[in-house]
């Protein structure tokens, strides 16, 4: 059976920005785009975070994944502070993490079930039975039990994105980080696509930062966060 999600009662939030500014690029090019932010996520928390391109929320969605070292302030996500974090805490972090993208990086040479197996993989999950099950039984939950040994280019776009979800779900991550994730949709499949991982989450109690440019999704939101200019705005809980 796959782990339960990590909810300690000894770490308060499941994510806890403090203070982040962030430089990026070099020598002349180099320039600020993150100033002294704060943010926090409860667990099991579906937030989004929006604002115009370049304002900085893919900048925020890489740190707090540990794909980014900090530069300035704190930045706990899971519990974890990876501010001055080494490298072997950061990596073993993002294998708690479950990643989704814009477009799907799906691996092309892998059926729909080898790209799947490989969320369990980077997540240590080998033993090969148990993996099997929880791979059928996430690809059912997304609607494609019978899609397993497709590979990505006979499948739809839509479909793709079933299988990043999958493959981003599949160990039962105690948080996901979307970026992007119904840009490469038209809304009927956007629609079903976030649908999905709303329900999928809920019921595994994951929690959720998204950074979107699509406003017709804004309703799966327990909170909205809007940025501009490397800095928030405003936090709202949406109208029903
Ligand atoms: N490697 C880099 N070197 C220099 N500047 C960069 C680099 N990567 C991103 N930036 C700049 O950092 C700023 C923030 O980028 P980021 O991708 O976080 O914005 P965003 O809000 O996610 O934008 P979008 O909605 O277009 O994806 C942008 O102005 C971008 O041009």
């Amino acid at each position: 059976m796959p782990e339960v999600p990590f909810t300690p009662v000894t770490v308060p939030r499941a994510i806890q920005v403090r203070g982040l500014s962030h430089r990026m690029g070099s020598g002349a090019a180099a320039r600020q785009v993150l100033f002294d932010l704060d943010l926090e996520v409860g667990w099991g928390e579906l937030v989004i975070l929006m604002g115009p391109s370049g304002c900085g929320k893919t900048t925020i969605l890489t740190l707090v994944g540990a794909l980014r070292s900090v530069q300035a302030g704190s930045v706990q996500t899971l519990g974890v502070e990876l501010a001055g974090a080494s490298q072997a805490t950061r990596i073993a972090l993002r294998r708690r993490i479950g990643f989704i993208y814009q477009a799907h990086n799906l691996h092309a040479s892998l059926t729909a079930c080898g790209n799947v197996r490989m969320g369990l993989e980077v997540h240590g999950i080998d033993r090969l039975q148990e993996a099997e099950d929880q791979i059928t039984a996430i690809l059912r939950d997304v609607g494609l039990a019978d899609y397993g040994r497709s590979y990505p280019a006979r499948l739809s776009v839509g479909q793709k994105q079933r299988v990043a979800i999958a493959r981003a779900l599949v160990a039962c991550p105690p948080l996901i980080l979307a970026d992007e994730p119904t840009s490469a949709l038209d809304r009927t499949t956007g629609r079903q696509v976030v649908d999905l991982l709303q329900d999928l989450t809920r019921r595994q109690g994951s929690t959720i930062l998204m950074v979107t440019h699509d406003n017709r999704i804004l309703d799966i939101a327990d909170r909205i966060i809007e940025m501009e200019d490397g800095r928030i705005l405003s936090s709202t809980v949406p109208k029903t």
